[in-house]
């Protein structure tokens, strides 16, 4: 459905000027999934999603969408092809001097449509997020939450295969923040709507999105399903975004605890399945191992049980790598972690 391929954007012409934000992306976002990109400041969010619909022009690769490259259109094409892809920002972007209604309904003027098909449009979509009585207020009127709705409608007006939320919820409250993914999740059930969300909240990406990239420096250094992306980060920045909403920090006094036992200390992560089962007991009673949990925690992500623990194991070390093969056998992840790595 949406595919960036190798896209380089460079900002700046002369050499102390130049500034490559993004350096040879490559994306694939699937019709009807919700996929995330969650980096720190400056990494190239904003950029990365201004090329999707060529607000910013990549420098070079391409961005396809249903197999046509929009680098290869001309004005025209590109304009009828713009009407595909819907947009929703963090400030908004309401025109203050007019209602509710004529916000929502601009698209559809600039498109030409009938009077009629407007208004009928308009209706429609401010009852589906649930403002139709508020089409004649002014934005100033509205909270930041029912803003974004008018933002979300007028995104949908014409019909777009796509949604580009630009940090959409990062000035929301967290509950307005809650409701405004809800009815996202709403625009992709009900519309088909393929969405691509840009943010530095790691919640938003566990809350909301099938997928996620991590972008660092220009780069998309991990990406996968939100469930292993978030069990098995690969690298530090993802680890430190996971970190914020997973902490799995080990308090001090468990660090000391760790370093005075004898035996090896193990994260022993599970998810899904694996956690039916009586893990660390079935491992105990068919090893001569002792188990000694220190710390951890067992939660859920996306309606999927997922543990986190952390485990001292002491036996014998032959009986030690069986145990950990049983408990690998059934699909639990487990690593040996060293002391200066707690
Ligand atoms: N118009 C521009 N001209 C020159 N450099 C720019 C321009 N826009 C962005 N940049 C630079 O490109 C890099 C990526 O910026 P970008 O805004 O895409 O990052 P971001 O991840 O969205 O950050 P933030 O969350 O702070 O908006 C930064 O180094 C930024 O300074």
């Amino acid at each position: 459905m949406l595919l960036l391929d190798n896209v380089h954007k460079v900002y700046g012409k002369n050499k102390e000027k130049k500034v490559e934000a993004l350096k040879g992306i490559n994306l694939s976002v699937n019709k009807g999934e919700i996929f995330g990109v969650v980096g720190f400041s400056g990494a190239g969010k904003s950029t990365l999603i201004r090329c999707v619909n060529l607000l910013e022009r990549p420098t070079s690769g391409k961005v396809l969408i249903n197999g046509v490259d929009l680098l290869s259109l001309s004005k025209k094409e590109l304009r009828q092809q713009r009407k595909k892809i819907g947009m929703i920002f963090q400030q908004y972007n309401l025109l203050h001097s007019k209602t509710i209604f004529q916000n929502v309904a601009m698209p559809l003027i600039l498109d030409g449509k009938p009077k009629q098909y407007i208004k009928e449009k308009v209706t429609e979509l401010l009852s589906f997020v649930g403002l139709e009585d508020r089409m004649s207020h002014y934005p100033e009127q509205l909270s930041g939450g029912q803003k974004q709705r008018v933002g979300i409608a007028r995104a949908l007006a014409t019909d777009p295969d796509i949604l580009l939320c630009d940090e959409a919820t990062s000035a929301l409250d967290p509950s307005t923040t809650e409701s405004v993914l809800d009815l996202l999740r709403k625009v992709r059930d009900e519309f088909e709507v393929t969405i691509l969300m840009i943010t530095h909240e790691m919640n938003v990406i566990r809350d909301i999105c099938d997928k996620v990239a991590v972008i660092e420096g220009g780069v998309i250094v991990e990406q996968g399903s939100v469930i292993d992306v978030f069990t098995e980060p690969k690298t530090g920045i993802t680890r430190s975004f996971v970190r914020t909403i997973l902490n799995d920090d080990t308090p001090h006094s468990i660090k000391e605890l760790i370093k005075a036992n004898s035996g090896k200390t193990y994260r022993i992560i599970f998810k899904g399945n694996s956690t039916n089962i009586p893990l660390l007991s079935d491992t105990a009673k068919n090893f001569s191992v002792d188990l000694n949990v220190f710390h951890g925690m067992i939660t859920e992500l996306q309606g999927i049980p997922f543990g986190n623990l952390l485990v001292n194991m002491n036996g014998d070390s032959e009986e030690i790598t069986r145990a950990i093969q049983f408990m690998k056998d059934r699909e639990a992840i487990v690593k040996e972690v060293t002391h200066d790595a707690l």
